[in-house]
């Protein structure tokens, strides 16, 4: 069983041990993975442990969720919380820590005055419908690099952005650690796992995979021809319309570079050599708000 530490202090001493160490396989150092997470584990969450466990001799995950990234309205307080199953779960995959910090020990004075903000790259998307999301993200990212001092860190694709928004941290505060981004896990009808999809009735559950079978077919339609940005936003349109029509509220549908630029319009540029191209969507079915992404290649 992994071992839980609630306090930073106590986490910190026992990650000490390591440092400076040499592991048994090889003479090379310790090697320390984070995986980040809210809890309510599944199995996208022990897909990113597995690799840390590949990348690393100790995997240190954490479960917090974190209130900083909540805006007023959200689901902050109905948030799933499920220590002890995160736990069992979390010794099928070999997870050697597991932090599990109150509020309070994360935060001693909330909301807190120093921030961590990315630019540009946090107001689109995701970070135009939940403003202040990802200044929340930040700032917990950052405390837990500096709380657990990781080589590697995983996070997953599912959430393009915030692993975008992680590597530009990563980048400008010069920390010293691996970014990973792990590939989306799938439910074998589609739906890419996410503690939110509990929220779904059984009625939308049958619906939601729907969201992935329309990005890959978007992204099957820009792959196969040439497109004009007029064309390409007729292929949107449609896409929107059928999402909209199979019970979705669309938060956002858009094409962007896998940097997550806006595209230029350059005439026919959506052809055969346009690969670094990503559809995102959020959508919202039910009370479940859904992310999905899709790369055009
Ligand atoms: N299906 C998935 N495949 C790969 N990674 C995932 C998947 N679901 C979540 N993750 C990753 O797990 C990490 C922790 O995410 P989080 O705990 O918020 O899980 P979640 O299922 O995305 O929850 P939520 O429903 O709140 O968005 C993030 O890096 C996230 O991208
Ligand atoms: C990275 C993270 C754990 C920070 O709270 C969260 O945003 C998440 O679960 O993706
Ligand atoms: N994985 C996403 C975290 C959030 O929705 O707050």
């Amino acid at each position: 069983m992994p071992m839980i530490y609630q306090h930073i202090s106590a986490l910190r001493a026992a990650l000490q041990s390591y440092r400076g160490t040499q592991n048994d396989r090889q003479a090379s150092p310790t090697r320390i993975a984070l995986v980040p997470t809210m809890g309510n584990l599944h199995d996208g969450h022990l897909e990113l442990v597995k690799i840390a466990k590949q990348q690393a001799d100790i995997v240190v995950v954490s479960i917090f969720v974190n209130p900083t990234q909540f805006g007023v309205g959200e689901d902050f307080d109905s948030y799933p919380r499920t220590l002890d199953e995160d736990v069992a779960k979390l010794a099928t995959v070999d997870a050697d820590y597991v932090f599990a910090p109150t509020v309070d020990e994360m935060y001693p004075v909330l909301p807190p005055p120093t921030s961590v903000l990315a630019g540009a790259i946090t107001t689109q998307l995701c970070g135009q419908s939940r403003p202040g999301h990802f200044d929340g993200v930040g700032i917990v990212v950052s405390k837990l690099f500096n709380i657990v001092q990781p080589d590697v860190a995983v996070f997953g694709q599912k959430d393009y952005q915030q692993l975008a928004i992680i590597k530009q941290l990563v980048r400008d505060l010069s920390y010293p650690i691996e970014t990973i981004g792990a590939p989306i896990v799938r439910a074998a009808d589609g739906l890419a796992l996410s503690s939110r999809n509990q929220y779904l009735s059984a009625a939308e559950r049958q619906i939601a995979p729907v969201l992935h079978q329309e990005l890959q077919h978007l992204a099957q339609q820009l792959k196969n021809n040439a497109h004009s940005q007029q064309a390409v936003e007729s292929l949107l349109t449609e896409t929107r319309n059928r999402i909209t029509d199979a019970g979705f509220t669309i938060d956002y549908l858009d094409i962007k570079t896998d940097a997550l630029d806006s595209l230029v319009n350059t005439g026919a540029m959506f052809n055969a050599e346009n690969k670094n191209l990503i559809i995102l969507v959020a959508a919202w079915l039910g009370r479940a708000r859904l992310l999905d992404n899709q790369l055009v290649s």
